[in-house]
């Protein structure tokens, strides 16, 4: 069940006044029914949500509960059942075709017969880019991500890691002001890992794109976010959202990760997660 509070925190810029760049995602009661042969799978209801230009939100909950469901609403791959999405004041479909948001997923999902600088370049050639304005992107972002030396690499050439910066420089092809991150370092080992959080809180930085992130690291979503939304276990909704009031991207360094104030954190989110399973354990025994 959802807490009044938390979904007052989560929607309550839904019905501000419209001061300032349009919300990069609003959801209203949205839901999310899918109809198999074996019968209905409710993965999301009543879903409440909304992310602000410029914010890192981090969506954690367990297995099911409909995070990657909601990503795929946001990014026009799933249709939703029930309730309102709204992306930068589109629809999500509209949201695609304007090339509103980038995608890194788990799988870094890169053309293997094609360069890093050839799949950093995709998104570009699909729109039809100039060749000349095609090749100064991509060096700028292979620049960012660190890999402008392994341009002309294949992608099984490189490790997991690096494969997924690539994935990240493509995601920032159009300078979306919407990155949907699914669990995009979930395969890589701990030290890699972090080294990939540092390197996203730099890159958003520099971007100032909103993103919204799947993980099911507690630490992570802290390290990362400006607040952590806590899903019920399915069917998913929101049940709370944590704050995480850490500073600016910026200003989180490595050391970060020792700090009480990120304890204090890790501590709210990890609480917040064991409430939602003991109230939806609560919700079962009928
Ligand atoms: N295409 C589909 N058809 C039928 N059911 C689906 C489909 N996609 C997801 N589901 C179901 O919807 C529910 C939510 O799935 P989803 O992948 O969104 O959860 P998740 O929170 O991302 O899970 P995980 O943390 O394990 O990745 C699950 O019960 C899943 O089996």
């Amino acid at each position: 069940m959802s807490t009044p509070s938390a979904l007052t925190a989560a929607t309550g810029s839904a019905a501000a006044p419209t001061l300032g760049p349009a919300p990069a995602v609003v959801a209203e009661r949205l839901g999310k029914v899918y109809r198999t042969g074996a019968g209905e799978v409710v993965a999301l209801h009543d879903v409440d949500l909304t992310v602000h230009a410029g914010e890192f939100v981090s969506l954690i909950g367990p297995s099911g509960c409909g995070k990657s469901t909601l990503m795929r609403l946001v990014a026009d791959l799933e249709q939703p059942s029930a309730g309102a999405l709204r992306v930068f004041g589109r629809d999500a479909e509209q949201a695609r075709r304007a090339q509103d948001y980038g995608i890194a997923f788990q799988q870094a999902g890169l053309l293997p017969w094609r360069t890093v600088r050839g799949n950093v370049e995709l998104p570009l050639e699909l729109t039809r880019e100039p060749r000349r304005a095609r090749a100064a992107r991509a060096d700028e972002l292979l620049d960012l991500v660190g890999l402008r030396e392994f341009a002309g690499h294949h992608p099984h050439q490189l490790s997991g890691g690096m494969q997924q910066r690539v994935a990240i420089a493509r995601s920032l092809a159009r300078s979306p002001s919407l990155l949907l991150m699914d669990e995009p370092f979930g395969a890589l080992d701990e030290m890699t890992r972090e080294r990939m959080q540092s390197e996203l809180l730099r890159i958003r930085e520099r971007t100032q794109a909103a993103v919204i992130f799947v993980t099911h690291s507690i630490p992570e979503a802290v390290y990362l976010s400006d607040r952590v939304v806590i899903m019920s276990p399915r069917p998913g909704r929101v049940r709370q959202i944590v704050p995480v009031t850490l500073g600016a991207a910026g200003e989180r360094s490595e050391g970060l990760r020792e700090d009480a104030a990120f304890y204090d954190r890790v501590s709210a989110v990890r609480e917040a997660l064991h409430g939602a399973a003991v109230a939806a354990r609560g919700m079962d025994v009928r």
